[in-house]
């Protein structure tokens, strides 16, 4: 299954600055953990603010739900979830 993911990362300005390097260093190694093991298909950032879009391709809801959980940012997140479907005219498709 896939599905474009945004994240909109806030930071606390207050947050300790070793919690933070911290965080963002794990934050780093765990996307690309999956984006070698396939499941975390792309990561983009979005023009001129802290988020991010991405791209997701995971066996269901389920799977999606607990990559997301897990992630090192999640408490300073807000994730918005868009499943996706194949577009008749997508010539990659066939
Ligand atoms: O968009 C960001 O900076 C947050 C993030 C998600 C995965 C990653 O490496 O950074």
């Amino acid at each position: 299954m896939l599905f474009a993911v945004k994240m909109d990362v806030a930071l606390p300005r207050d947050l300790d600055a070793d919690v933070r390097a911290d965080t963002l260093a794990r934050e780093k190694a765990y996307s690309q953990d999956l984006q070698r093991g396939g499941e975390w298909v792309s990561i983009w950032r979005m023009v001129g603010q802290y988020s991010n879009l991405s791209i997701f391709h995971v066996a269901d809801n389920e799977r999606l739900h607990e990559i997301l959980w897990n992630l090192p940012l999640f408490e300073f997140m807000t994730i918005e979830v868009t499943p996706l479907a194949q577009h008749p005219s997508d010539i990659a498709a066939g």
